[in-house]
């Protein structure tokens, strides 16, 4: 820190005492007020300090033993008596009025003064000197402009002290600044004419300005613009301003059709005698569980249903169990109807058997209610590859009869004898079948093997599960088929009875469905229309309102089986009296089905090797046939014991895992065996549609999967599902989850979570904490739980100390890890003797 440095007071000057001593500033009243009479006051006898004494000599030895009058400035008024030497240049009020009261009597007066002053010093040098002196010292005050006073008191003093510690620089500018003003104005009324065209010159350059001030000022800025007159300072010649595009940015880059969707409220539902279905078919769809159209359908039926104006394809983004499969297949079906003869009409193309099966059901459903209304009975086909491919052919296309006279008719060339579709006249072949529900790569098989498979008549083409239709290309089955589909040999054969559409209709539909053109253009549409839920765009993936969703933090990795064990004895909510009635109604339900092939699955599906393997239609009817009454008192049995109420799906992250742990929680919890599933791709097609149809009856409670059962699955009781393995990506996991909470019905969905999965989880699936991201929209968020015999809401921050398991259970795992082991190696050994076996011989 620095002192700040302080000069000393510097002595100071005192003044002759016949200086006139002014009297101080007199208050200056508003001109309404009176005039205040001006009071001459009397002369402040000032004593100089003895120090002053040398520098008061040094100026005027007489003064030193005198007493010291106090100068003022120039506007103070004159001590009376007082001799100035020069006239006041600007007197104070008072003393200017006297003035000019007796103006010409003072000022002659005051030169009589000077006169003999003037005459009285001539005779007296040293007063001559004085005088002298006098006028040295008031023009050197007129000069710097500071007059020295005498201090009269302590307050004036420190004025002073204070005046002086003013910069120096600053005292020293104050004189000159006087006079400089004087010479500015000289100089400007001088250069008046130049300025004044300098200013005209900025003027016309900154017209803009100008007009701004204009509109701000508004007509005040106008009276004060002057023309402007050009002299010689003309601004330089400027480009013409550019007209401003004011069109909106766009940064669009999707084409029209899928940034503008055709968008539905969640909540819309429509009669269908609304949507222009006929009546009778209406009741056939009431009767088997359809009363009215769900929101996608409300949204899609009018685009597909015949209509005179010209109609495009239809692309369909609407969330798992929102009732996709119905909004193709109801128009679809009725288009068909209108026909007589039978071709093949309509290609609907998924990328799973389980889901051919599925919606050929929902097919036969609106069969039968067109059929009804007096129309075709449409024809349903599938192509799936669990049967025979022979069978398959002549399932779906037959030779026609001819009369031939040389044989009477009697011979029939057979499909058997059929080695390629090229050698043969399609004419020749007839469809049997008018929709055919197939997977890419058998659709491709019969396209190429088939005799007489055509794609002529075809006039619809569905793709459901699009996304991973167009991602996987099956054998290039697209290009195949569109290929096949663009020759047109005779155009009559694709007009659509009641529109006046002609050619091909495609309808694509996912749940998470791609924003990538580049594979939408694979499609080839032609004036598409998107239809998506309101609230979402395209790229969204919305999940099912009422499903619920759960996160559980596993803290012990191996461990995890225990968690799910635990997870399962949970009293799991909203299941728990649902789930209570729905195991009643199952269990009469399945009672009462006389279905012959009901599910033998129950007893393998816990072998988990066996169940990928050999498995033959013989063998399990039989198996079933002997033990479906034991089984069903079996499971209903089992299924109060084991007091699980509910129903849950487990998903795995591979076929195997799925198969090691259906079998590791049977041996868990034995009570449970009789009720766990198994579904992987490993499984036969006809092992994993009876243990879809015992899980739909109630036989099955628990089933274990691989992600061949995430997608398009309709499993209408199914209310929980259980993520065991993180999925692999967003749409992994839309899929997964989506199994529940169909239809508008409530579900719950679980996630098993590791400390090395947590992170990815809650960023990319739960779109929670630091870098979230997610196109996944869901109504409510994802809840952290932790289990025990009731689960309870956590939050994550809560670090607990104590073991999830006790000893006993530790070891009891361990146990049954260890006969899971022997059990696996026990089958490789069978398995590598059979294969040894079929060798030999
Ligand atoms: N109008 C309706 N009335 C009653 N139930 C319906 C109706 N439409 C569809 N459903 C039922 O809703 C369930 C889900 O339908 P669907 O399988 O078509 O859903 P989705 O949208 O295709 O689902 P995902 O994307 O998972 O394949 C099915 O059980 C179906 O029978």
């Amino acid at each position: 820190m620095y002192n700040r440095y302080i000069p000393p007071p510097k002595p100071k000057v005192s003044r002759p005492s016949d200086i006139p001593v002014r009297p101080p500033p007199v208050y200056r009243a508003p001109e309404s007020e009176p005039e205040p009479e001006y009071v001459e006051p009397a002369p402040v006898p000032v004593q100089t300090s003895s120090w002053l004494q040398p520098y008061a000599k040094r100026i005027d030895p007489t003064i030193a033993s005198q007493p010291t009058k106090i100068v003022f400035g120039n506007d103070d008024p004159p001590a009376p008596g007082a001799q100035s030497s020069r006239p006041l240049d600007h007197a104070p009020n008072g003393a200017a009025e006297d003035e000019k009261k007796t103006p010409k009597k003072s000022q002659s007066k005051k030169n009589k003064k000077v006169k003999e002053d003037e005459e009285e010093a001539d005779k007296n040098p040293k007063k001559r000197r004085r005088v002298a002196k006098e006028e040295e010292l008031e023009e050197e005050e007129e000069a710097t402009g500071v007059v020295e006073e005498n201090t009269p008191n302590e307050n004036e003093y420190d004025e002073e002290q204070k005046e002086k510690r003013k910069p120096k620089r600053e005292k020293k500018k104050k004189p000159k600044s006087d006079k400089p003003e004087e010479d500015d104005t000289a100089v400007r009324s001088r250069h008046k004419s130049v300025f004044e065209k300098v200013a005209k010159a900025l003027q016309a350059q900154a017209p803009e300005e100008d007009d701004d001030k204009m509109d701000l000022d508004g007509a005040d800025a106008e009276e004060e613009a002057e023309p402007v007159v050009e002299h010689g300072l003309e601004p330089i010649p400027q480009p013409a301003p550019v007209a401003f595009d004011e069109s909106k940015l766009t940064y669009e880059t999707l084409p029209q059709w899928i940034a503008s969707p055709i968008r539905v409220t969640e909540s819309t539902t429509k009669s269908f005698e609304e949507l222009r279905i006929a009546s009778e078919p209406a009741k056939v769809l009431q009767s088997k569980g359809f009363k009215g159209a769900f929101a996608v359908q409300t949204a899609v039926l009018p685009l597909l249903l015949p209509n005179p104006d010209r109609q495009g394809d239809v692309v369909v983004a609407a969330p798992t169990g929102s009732g996709k499969t119905l909004s193709y297949v109801l128009p679809m079906i009725q288009d068909i109807s209108y026909g007589r003869i039978t071709n093949l009409r309509a290609l609907i193309v998924l990328p799973t058997r389980d889901l051919v099966q599925q919606v050929q059901q929902t097919c036969e459903a609106c069969t039968a209610a067109f059929a009804c209304n007096g129309g075709k009975r449409v024809k349903i086909g599938t192509a799936v590859g669990n049967k025979v491919f022979k069978e398959e052919q002549s399932a779906i296309v037959e030779k026609k009869q001819r009369y031939d006279m040389a044989d009477d008719g009697q011979s029939k060339e057979q499909l058997s004898s059929w080695t390629t579709s090229e050698t043969v006249n399609a004419e020749d072949y007839a469809s049997k079948v008018d929709v055919l529900i197939c997977t890419p790569g058998r659709l491709v098989e019969h396209i190429k093997q088939t005799p007489g498979f055509t794609l002529d008549y075809v006039r619809w083409l569905v793709v459901d599960e699009a996304d991973k239709l167009l991602a996987q290309d099956f054998q290039q089955w697209l290009n195949l088929v569109l290929e096949k589909l663009s020759v047109e040999q005779r155009p009559s054969r694709r007009v659509f009875p009641k529109s006046n559409k002609k050619g091909v209709r495609k309808v694509i539909l996912s749940a998470t469905m791609t924003q990538d053109i580049s594979m939408l253009n694979l499609l080839k549409l032609s004036r598409p229309k998107l239809v998506v839920l309101e609230g979402t765009k395209a790229g969204d993936q919305s999940l099912p309102p009422l499903l619920k969703e759960y996160a559980i933090k596993v803290r012990e990795p191996s461990l995890k089986p225990l968690y799910l064990v635990d997870l399962l004895q949970s009293e799991l909510p909203a299941a728990a009296s649902k789930g209570e009635k729905a195991v009643e109604d199952d269990t009469a339900s399945a009672s009462e089905t006389s279905d012959s092939e009901s599910s033998s699955d129950s007893d393998s599906s816990s072998d988990s090797e066996s169940d990928s393997d050999s498995d033959s239609d013989s063998d399990s009817s039989s198996e079933s046939e002997a033990d479906e009454p034991k089984l069903k008192a079996k499971v209903q049995a089992t299924a109060k014991q084991s007091k699980f109420n509910t129903t849950a799906l487990i998903f795995t992250k591979s076929n195997e895992a799925a198969l090691r742990l259906s079998r590791l929680l049977a041996l868990l919890v034995p009570s449970l065996m009789h009720l766990i599933g198994t579904l992987t791709s490993t499984t036969k097609t006809i092992r994993r549609t009876r243990t879809l149809r015992a899980f739909t009856q109630g036989k099955l409670r628990i089933l274990v999967a691989s992600d061949i059962a995430s997608r398009g699955l309709d499993l209408p009781n199914l209310e929980h599902v259980i993520n065991y393995d993180l999925p692999i990506s967003e749409t992994a996991y839309v899929h997964r989850v989506g199994r529940t909470a169909r239809a508008g019905r409530a579900g719950a969905a679980w996630t098993l979570l590791e400390h090395s999965e947590a992170r990815r989880f809650w960023r990319d699936f739960a779109g929670e904490g630091k870098g979230a991201s997610t196109n996944i929209l869901r109504s409510t968020p994802v809840e952290r739980v932790r289990l025990g015999k009731k689960i309870e809401k956590v939050s994550d921050d809560k670090e607990e100390t104590e073991e999830d398991f006790t000893e006993e259970r530790v070891q009891a795992y361990e146990k049954a890890l260890a006969q899971l082991q022997q059990e696996a190696t026990f089958s490789r050994g069978k398995k590598g003797k059979s294969r040894a076996l079929k060798k030999q011989y």
